[in-house]
């Protein structure tokens, strides 16, 4: 058995308690062996965790990877301007070379942060695969689509292309690559092919991902033609089941709580995109006191404009805070339960804890900074206080994806380089 020990360090636990302890991993089946204190066992590979504490890799729940071409492109606008006069028209320029090299600069950037799984979802997804392939990353991906605007050959040819996009690459990369048919919205994808897209999934076994109530320019316009919320409509169409989950959910009245409570569907938190884009505020509080499934996400760059989970936690803990007119709502422990165990339960894909038989997938964290001292809460550092920059290793399915801040998997340099590159073309182009 090829394993490798984490060393010397402090260890966050399934229920949220910290322990001085070692973690012992089976490099081979990519799970966590032993956590504890007197592991005598020698290992074939150490890292030093020496003054760090080591956490479950982050699972950023909703993102489009490659818009990391697109971070400061457009801001300071709302959605739907930001997305139909700025984004769309530079994304319809796109070559799947360019989503590669945004791909490979998002995953870097994960990386270096902590992030060990994610969600996608977006266009030239084969090559997105390849580029998590090489990362050594887990994640659900798919194909998004839009109907609105297309006629109707070039509306179920989108939907085709997630639906095959979805066959073929569910289980790529030794398993480390799930995925779901990904309709855009309720209001992109229009009801004749919502109805069918998604049972055509179901039927295959394949989980449904979309935006939903994120603004309420979003929302109105469903209420105003159906007299129903848009949940409801979506529980209509089937497209609420526990194996769905959904981005944003900031709109949501009681009802609508109740019923993803109910069918068990995943609401991801993307709480720096909400606020940039002056989206509004979601109900983490009710979300969570209701029992909904909620992870959380950085949605793309150019809407946040980082993929790190640690600003996640933070801004999620203060905006929860914020929309509760509670302090004590939407905790340190919970941002950071929302950030592992909760938004890997959403996406269903494997890690979020650390625990003898699981993924091992996790991040190491240097507690040696001023601004993560003194040690007097450490799942409170987790939340409000650690960055991205503070994580020194980072392991998934048992493999060192960065050792001491140098990234193994990929070539850190190289894909600044491209996406440079790719961008000055893409801005002559558009
Ligand atoms: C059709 S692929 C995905 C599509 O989603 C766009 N997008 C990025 N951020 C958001 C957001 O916050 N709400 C809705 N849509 C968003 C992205 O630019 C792609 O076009
Ligand atoms: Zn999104």
């Amino acid at each position: 058995m090829n394993t490798l020990r984490i060393a010397g360090g402090q260890v966050l636990r399934p229920d949220a308690t910290v322990e001085d302890a070692d973690v012992l991993v089976d490099r081979d089946e990519g799970t966590v062996l032993d956590v504890g204190a007197d592991l005598d066992t020698d290992a074939d590979e150490t890292l030093d965790a020496e003054g760090c504490l080591v956490t479950p890799g982050l699972v950023n729940a909703h993102c489009h990877v490659a818009m990391t071409l697109l971070r400061g492109y457009a801001d300071d606008k709302p959605l739907d301007a930001w997305l139909r006069e700025d984004i769309w028209p530079a994304e319809a320029a796109l070559t799947p070379e360019d989503v590669r090299a945004g791909a490979e600069l998002g995953l870097v950037e994960m990386i270096k942060s902590g992030t060990t799984a994610f969600a996608d979802m977006y266009f030239h997804v084969p090559e997105i695969a390849a580029a998590v392939e090489e990362a050594g990353l887990r994640a659900r991906l798919g194909h998004g689509v839009v109907t609105l605007g297309k006629d109707d050959a070039d509306a179920r040819a989108d939907i085709d292309e997630s639906l095959a996009v979805a066959r073929e690459f569910d289980g790529a990369a030794d398993g480390r690559i799930r995925t779901a048919a990904m309709p855009h919205s309720l209001t992109t994808v229009a009801e004749e092919y919502l109805r069918e897209f998604v049972a055509d999934a179901h039927d295959e076994g394949i989980p449904v991902h979309y935006h939903a109530n994120e603004t309420t320019d979003e929302v109105d316009p469903i209420v105003d033609e159906r007299g129903e919320r848009p949940l409801a409509y979506a529980k209509q169409l089937g497209m609420l089941t526990g194996d769905d989950f959904l981005a944003h959910g900031v709109h949501v009245d009681d009802a609508e709580i109740d019923l993803l409570a109910e069918a068990g569907t995943g609401v991801v938190h993307c709480p720096a995109s909400n606020m940039k884009l002056a989206s509004g505020m979601a109900p983490v509080q009710k979300l969570l006191d209701a029992g909904v499934a909620v992870g959380l996400g950085t949605d793309g760059a150019a809407s946040n404009n980082d993929l790190d989970m640690f600003d996640e936690m933070r801004d999620a803990a203060m905006l929860g805070k914020l929309a509760a007119d509670d302090a004590s709502a939407v905790a340190a422990p919970d941002v950071v339960r929302m950030a592992t165990a909760g938004s890997a339960a959403a996406v269903d894909l494997p890690g979020g804890a650390l625990e003898v038989g699981g993924a091992a997938d996790l991040a190491v964290v240097d507690l040696d900074a001023p601004h993560l001292t003194p040690a007097n809460d450490l799942v409170s550092h987790l939340a409000y206080a650690a960055r991205g920059a503070d994580v020194r290793h980072t392991v998934c399915d048992g493999r060192v994806l960065m050792r001491d801040r140098e990234v193994l998997t990929l070539d850190e340099d190289a894909a600044m380089a491209r996406a440079r590159e790719a961008v000055a073309s893409l801005r002559e182009r558009v």
